[in-house]
């Protein structure tokens, strides 16, 4: 396929594994912690993807855009934290995650993990999936002052590690991931069993789809 790629970024999320179970029981805790009612794990799936402020926010606005009571969101978000704290890591890795980075990794392929999920989540739920050793870096959302959309995080991963933009892939699920990719110079290909808000992924602003990680170790070597 023409891919002269030496690293691959790995968004967590609806990408490696599935999450939004986990994330919506923590959700649902929030909100009867709150009097609020609860949401369909269908629906609190769709607001994941632009970190846990945003989820959040979403969760006590029904998703609208109008700004919630600023110490209302504050509670919300403390209360996520404390829960999803508890419950952290209860997820599965999608089928063929290990088997794809194991090989990719065998193959001499530099591999990262970003995503907007904040640290203190990230590093438990890759440790407990048997993921964190696989990656050379992984950044999470409160890593550095930006998170994806914003390219930051993709080119703090590519200076670490030593490689340029154009060598580098973002395997991700969603919008935000292709907008990173563009913005930072990187190959972006999707998979479209995650978290798009609901919406599929525009196939012309990627270079490749893939249905299951495994199909990556084809297009790769
Ligand atoms: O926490 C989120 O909102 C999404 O996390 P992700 O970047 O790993 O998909
Ligand atoms: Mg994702």
């Amino acid at each position: 396929m023409g891919f002269h790629v030496k690293a691959v970024m790995f968004d967590l999320d609806g990408t490696l594994v599935n999450t939004a179970p986990e994330i919506a029981y923590a959700a649902n805790q929030m909100l009867s912690a709150l009097n609020l009612p609860n949401k369909s794990p269908a629906q609190i799936a769709r607001y994941i993807g632009e970190g846990v402020q945003m989820l959040v926010k979403r969760c006590v606005t029904n998703g609208t855009q109008v700004e919630p009571d600023e110490a209302l969101l504050n509670d919300a978000q403390a209360l996520f934290f404390e829960h999803y704290a508890q419950n952290v890591s209860t997820s599965q890795p999608y089928h063929g995650a290990l088997e794809t980075l194991n090989e990719l990794k065998r193959t001499g392929f530099k591999l990262a993990c970003v995503t907007n999920k904040p640290e203190k989540f990230t590093l438990p739920l890759l440790n407990a999936t048997g993921l964190a050793d696989f990656f050379e870096l992984i950044v999470s959302g409160d890593t550095l002052p930006k998170k994806k959309p914003n390219p930051m995080q993709l080119h703090h991963i590519c200076k670490k590690l030593g490689v340029l933009e154009t060598e580098s892939m973002l395997v991700g699920d969603s919008d935000t991931d292709v907008v990173a990719a563009h913005a930072a110079g990187c190959y972006i290909v999707t998979v479209p069993y995650g978290y798009n808000q609901g919406k599929a992924i525009d196939e012309s602003m990627v270079d490749a789809t893939i249905e299951h990680l495994p199909d990556l170790i084809h297009l790769l070597t």
